[in-house]
């Protein structure tokens, strides 16, 4: 087998994600681009239309004439401002729309790549911070193609206003360019300071998340060790560091803001300036200095950046946190079949090591075709990872793993799922109903099939005693640990397969409830071979063989009643 089974994706980089996802949202964000360039035109439009109709209102008093010319202007300026009102409503509504659409794109996208990858997602990123980066990250993500679309028509309403001002007079464009490099330089610093605190600000929201997962999942254990007060201090222990980075930034964001708008009036105040002085040369009329006056006004519009580049930069800052989930390489599957018959498993030479410690080392094992095999040793030894290489539920980091003669890892992922099932210690109930859940995977059984299963797992007798017996719901089914270990156990029984792992799949069974499964497991699939990981003498007692782990290395490979005669052996069982 290949060391190396997973497929790395495109390098991490928060420009990759965003633009997938606005070349997703493309035909959305031209038209909201066009709306929004279509309101800059009208806005751009409307003081040229009301310093024509002072013009005209003024032409007409002097003259006794041009009421015509002064009514044609005011119902342009008219038409402009209900063109506007229309523009902006059209453009709230495809902002939301393209917002919701690309964060839910997004959305799709991680989840779909976070259950491809499998458990290594969840052994890099903590629960709560994975759904803190799916939830909210996500969400800040989608904003940035409209917030781009937004952004560049933004700028037409600055650029066409100094444009203006240079056709009414040359003299105006250049008072106001002369002082616009200082809005400029504002503006690169708000974006170069949020950028960091907003990335800081993401992450410590992410462990808090993390941890506070780990307490929901831990609140048993938190109430009867009375450790509330203590684990709420730990989950909070990075607010004030979140609270020193969201007032940064909200620092940030108010001094940016508040310096553009000082320094807006005074650009504003020195294009009027100019305007009277050219008014008093006769150059340009008083319905031009009007219309000077609200360019400049539009042309300092620094404010409304601001703030769309604040949502920007969150944005980017937020693509990067899921550019790092997606990032992690998906696990790659080959396209070979098995052959018709067999069920013989080889592991040779496997090393595996799990946070940076080699947990199983130079593994050699063989499971005969029809045979069960049970995995003894101490807790810790590194059965479950034996379990999960097993079955390619993870790969080793040098060896090969391989059934009836084919890798693993050149199997198809149908096939590998189909020929190979599984029954955990604490199975997650997937299913809508009990039968559902019997029934999880693909292909799903048949209803008879179902019930076989469970009675063989005997989960039969209490899902028959509930009011709506198979059809009850997952979540309102009142299970104990071993009720949920018989239903794990159903939905291996339930499924083909040549191979069957059971993972520590009966720890909370009573003995004899475990004795008759053991013996169902038998006679239910005795087609199949079985890797099973025991911790009790009577159910490796049963196993054809037993291969006794100990700190990551096969000790041992025998019957129990051979093992047995070790007194070492009989520690494992605490005899
Ligand atoms: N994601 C992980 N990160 C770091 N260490 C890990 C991880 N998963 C497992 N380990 C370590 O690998 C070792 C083997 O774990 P494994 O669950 O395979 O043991 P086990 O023999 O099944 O134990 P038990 O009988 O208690 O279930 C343990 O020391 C465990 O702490």
């Amino acid at each position: 087998m290949a060391t190396t089974t997973t497929r790395p994706e495109q390098p991490a980089t928060s420009a990759h994600l965003l633009g997938a996802a606005t070349r997703y949202s493309a035909a959305r964000c031209t038209v909201l681009a066009l709306c929004a360039v279509a309101g800059s035109g009208a806005a751009l439009l409307l003081p040229l239309a009301i310093g024509r109709a002072l013009d005209a209102v003024l032409t007409g008093h002097l003259t006794g004439r041009g009421d015509t010319d002064a009514t044609r202007w005011i119902l342009a300026c008219a038409a402009l401002i209900a063109a506007s009102a229309l523009l902006d409503a059209l453009d709230g509504v495809l902002t939301g729309t393209t917002n919701a659409r690309t964060t839910a794109w997004l959305r799709g996208r991680v989840v779909r790549h976070v259950l491809a990858v499998g458990p290594r997602t969840t052994a890099r990123f903590a629960p709560g911070d994975l759904v803190a980066r799916l939830i909210d990250n996500a969400a800040h993500a989608g904003i940035a193609p409209a917030t781009a679309a937004a952004l560049l028509a933004a700028l037409v309403t600055p650029v066409g206003a100094v444009v203006a001002l240079a056709l009414i007079d040359g003299w105006l464009a250049v008072a106001f360019v002369a002082g616009a490099p200082v809005l400029f330089f504002l503006l690169r610093a708000f974006v170069r300071v949020s950028s960091d605190c907003v990335a800081r600000y993401q992450q410590v929201q992410g462990d808090i998340a993390g941890r506070l997962s780990e307490a929901i999942g831990g609140a048993r254990t938190i109430a009867a060790a009375h450790t509330e007060d203590k684990e709420a201090a730990r989950v909070l222990r990075t607010l004030p560091e979140l609270s020193r980075q969201g007032h940064r930034m909200w620092r940030v964001q108010g001094r940016s803001q508040a310096q553009a708008v000082a320094v807006a009036p005074l650009l504003q105040i020195a294009v009027a300036a100019v305007a009277g002085h050219l008014v008093l040369q006769e150059r340009i009329s008083v319905g031009d200095l009007l219309a000077a006056s609200r360019y400049a006004v539009l042309a300092t519009g620094v404010g409304m950046l601001v703030g769309q580049l604040g949502g920007l930069v969150r944005a980017r800052a937020a693509a990067r946190r899921l550019e790092e989930v997606l990032a992690e390489p998906e696990t790659v599957h080959g396209t070979r079949g098995l052959p018709p018959a067999g069920g013989r498993l080889e592991l040779r030479g496997v090393r595996a090591s799990r946070g940076g410690r080699t947990v199983l080392d130079g593994v050699d094992l063989t499971v005969p075709a029809g045979s069960t095999v049970a995995v003894v040793g101490r807790s810790g030894a590194g059965k479950s990872l034996l379990a999960a290489l097993a079955g390619r539920l993870a790969d080793p980091d040098e060896g090969d793993v391989a059934l009836d003669g084919v890798p693993l890892d050149s199997l198809s992922r149908e096939e590998l799922r189909r020929e190979v099932g599984y029954a955990f210690e604490r199975p997650a109930l997937l299913g809508a109903t009990l039968e559902g859940t019997i029934g999880f995977g693909a292909p799903r059984p048949a209803p008879e099939r179902v019930r076989e299963a469970a009675r063989a797992a005997r989960a039969d007798p209490f899902i028959t005693r509930l009011p709506d017996g198979y059809a009850t719901p997952c979540a309102e089914a009142p299970l104990s640990g071993g009720e949920a270990q018989r239903l794990g156990l159903a939905r291996a029984f339930a499924r083909g397969g040549r191979f069957l792992i059971l993972d520590d799949a009966m720890s909370s069974l009573d003995t004899v409830t475990e004795h008759h499964i053991a013996e169902a497991l038998l006679r239910h699939t005795p087609h199949r071979s079985r890797l099973i990981i025991a911790h009790r003498a009577a159910t490796a007692a049963r196993a054809d063989t037993v291969a006794w782990l100990h700190e990551g290395r096969i000790r041992a490979v025998g019957t129990h009643a051979e093992l047995w005669q070790r007194a070492e052996y009989r520690q494992v069982f605490g005899s």
